[in-house]
């Protein structure tokens, strides 16, 4: 059975699509079969495989509405290994149109069930709130991933997270936990970045990957090339990151 896990944090413009699109194309290169979903209405997770969203006929905002299974909006093979579920900017109303729908916080849930063998991993990219996209997201998850921006508010905003996970874990999904904090656009030659790293690090009792991933711009380019760091440049120091990254997933095991 799949492991899902979730990359969110509510503040946005942290890495989780970034961290998203590049450890779900290191994880299929190491040769596990993975499904990314796009649970963001902003579709860039989709976008980083150069998906067209004017291309595809049914996403994660139909498979929420309850007008598609998810076996039907599974783009399959996107890359060996990899198949996405798409999203698009419909989905930012679904909040609203899911309002009054019985167990709204669990369809996601339900329709990963039917799924879930065929995969290793399942990776959600969740949108920049804790609204019902990321809430569904939660309840369906083993584990979440907590990319955390090296700024001055980190540590404030890993607080609400934790909070928010807290409560999921008391109220919907006691398996959830969070599987790791990966710090992202790590620029060591600020004094700021390396007192985020220690500030975090000694307040937390978290497990944070050795593996920060620095400020790069190749992991920028890459999404406008349609392409993930393992194609755009492998060579570069944000794909060496996120390799390690994706091995430290594979690895890990739950205690
Ligand atoms: N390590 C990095 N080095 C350089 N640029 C990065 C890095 N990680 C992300 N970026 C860039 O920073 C911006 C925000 O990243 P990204 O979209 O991954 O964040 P996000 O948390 O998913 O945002 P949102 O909350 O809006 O969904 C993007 O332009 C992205 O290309």
């Amino acid at each position: 059975m799949g492991r899902i896990i979730v990359i969110a944090n509510q503040k946005g413009g942290v890495g989780k699509t970034t961290t998203a699109i590049n450890l779900s194309a290191y994880i299929a290169i190491k040769k596990k079969r993975v499904l990314l979903i796009d649970m963001d209405p902003q579709g860039n997770a989709s976008g980083g495989f150069d998906i067209d969203p004017s291309s595809v006929t049914k996403t994660v905002y139909d498979v929420m509405l309850g007008e598609a299974s998810i076996e039907n909006a599974i783009i399959s093979n996107v890359r060996p290994k990899l198949s996405i579920v798409p999203s698009d900017v419909n989905l930012a109303a679904a909040e609203i149109q899911l309002s009054d729908v019985a167990d709204k916080n669990h369809i996601l849930k339900k329709e990963l069930g039917k799924i879930r063998d065929k995969y290793d991993y399942i990776i959600m990219d969740c949108p920049p709130s804790l609204n019902i996209l990321t809430i569904n997201a939660m309840c369906a998850a083993d584990s979440v991933i907590v990319p955390l921006q090296c700024e001055y508010y980190a540590l404030e905003g890993l607080a609400q997270l934790m909070q928010t996970v807290s409560l999921i874990q008391e109220r919907e999904n006691d398996r959830l936990k969070i599987e790791g904090i990966v710090f992202t656009m790590y620029d060591g030659r600020t004094n700021l970045a390396t007192q985020v790293v220690e500030n975090v690090t000694q307040n937390t009792d978290k497990k944070i990957y050795k593996c920060i991933i620095p400020r790069n711009v190749r992991l920028a380019e890459a999404p406008s090339y349609g392409m993930p760091i393992t194609e755009y440049d492998p060579k570069s120091s944000g794909a060496k990151a996120y390799e390690k990254l994706a091995s430290k997933v594979i690895h890990y095991r739950r205690t």
